[in-house]
C-alpha cells in the first residue's frame, strides 16, 4: 500500500502542554485508518494537524514534519485553503450550514469559482449519491438542511466535503452523536468511499475501529503505542498497554 500522509518526529504543544510526542507514522492511501485510545490522548490533535486546523488554536506549536503526497504541509509555500480542499473533515456533531440541502453541497464548489448551474447540479447529485443520501433528498433539495435527521445531516456534511473532490477525508468521532442505524449507514458509507478516498477516523468505539478500518493506531498520553493492521492489533497486540486497553482494563 502506498502511503499518502507521512509524519516524522512530530511534537505538538498547546502552550506548555506537550500534547503529541515524537509521532512517526505513515498512513496508507485509499484505506481506512482508525485512531483509538482513551480520552485526551491526542487523537483529535493529530487528526487536526492533517488540515492545519490547529493553526486556529492560539498558542499551538509544532515541531517535526507532516507531509501529504510528499509535500510538507507546514512549509510557507502551502496555501491552507487549498490544503483544506484536499483534506476534508467531518465532525462529531453534524454541522450543516443554515442553507438548503443543495446550497450546502454547492457551497465549496461555488467558493472555488464554479457558477455554471448545470455543472453545480451535477456536482450536487454526484456528491449526494456518493454520500448515500441522494435517494432520500432528491425531491426536496431546496429544503433547509435542518429539516432532515441528524444521521442524514451527517451524510450531508460528508457530501459537502466530497463536493470539492478531496483526497483525504478526516472523521472526528463522526458517528458518536448518532443512533445505531445512522451509525451503521455511515460505517457502510465509509467502506464504499475508501476505494476512492483515504479516510482517517477518530473513534471512541473499538468495535467500530475493528469493523471498519484496515489500520489502527493506539494512542496513550500523546504517544503512539502501537500501529498495525486492524485485525492484528485486536487479535494479537504486541504491547501490553494495547492489550489492556482493548480488553477494557482501562479507558
Ligand atoms: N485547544 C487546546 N488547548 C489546550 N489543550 C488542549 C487543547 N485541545 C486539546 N488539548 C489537550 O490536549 C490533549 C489531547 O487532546 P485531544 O482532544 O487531541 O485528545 P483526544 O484523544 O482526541 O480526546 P477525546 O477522545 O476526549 O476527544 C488533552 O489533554 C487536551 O486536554
Amino acid at each position: 500500500m502506498n502511503s499518502i500522509i507521512e509524519i516524522n518526529d512530530l511534537d505538538l504543544f498547546y502552550g506548555e502542554f506537550h500534547a503529541l510526542k515524537h509521532v512517526n507514522m505513515e498512513i496508507p492511501e485509499k484505506a481506512i485508518t482508525a485512531f483509538i485510545g482513551p480520552s485526551g490522548c491526542g487523537k483529535s490533535t493529530l487528526l487536526r494537524t492533517f488540515n492545519r486546523m490547529n493553526d486556529m488554536i492560539s498558542g499551538t506549536r509544532i515541531e517535526g514534519k507532516v507531509a501529504i503526497a510528499g509535500t510538507d504541509i507546514y512549509s510557507d509555500e502551502v496555501d491552507v485553503e487549498t490544503l483544506r480542499k484536499r483534506v476534508g473533515m467531518v465532525f462529531q456533531q453534524p454541522n450543516p450550514f443554515p442553507k438548503s440541502i443543495y446550497d450546502n453541497v454547492a457551497y465549496g464548489p461555488r467558493l472555488h469559482g464554479i457558477s455554471d448551474r448545470k455543472k453545480l447540479d451535477e456536482i450536487v447529485e454526484t456528491s449526494l449519491r456518493s454520500a448515500a443520501l441522494w435517494n432520500e433528498v432528491k425531491d426536496h433539495l431546496k429544503r433547509s438542511a435542518y429539516s432532515i435527521s441528524g444521521g442524514q445531516q451527517q451524510r450531508l456534511c460528508i457530501a459537502r466535503a466530497l463536493a470539492v473532490e478531496p483526497d483525504i477525508l478526516l472523521m472526528d468521532e463522526a458517528t458518536s452523536a448518532l443512533d445505531p442505524i445512522s451509525t451503521l449507514k455511515i460505517e457502510e458509507l465509509a467502506q464504499e468511499l475508501k476505494d476512492r478516498y483515504t479516510i482517517v477516523m477518530v473513534t471512541h468505539n473499538m468495535h467500530q475501529a475493528a469493523r471498519v478500518s484496515q489500520q489502527t493506531v493506539f494512542f496513550l498520553n500523546g504517544e503512539v503505542v502501537e500501529y498495525s493492521e486492524t485485525e492484528r492489533l485486536f487479535s494479537n497486540p504486541t504491547d501490553q498497554r494495547t492489550e489492556d486497553y482493548i480488553s477494557g482494563r482501562f479507558g
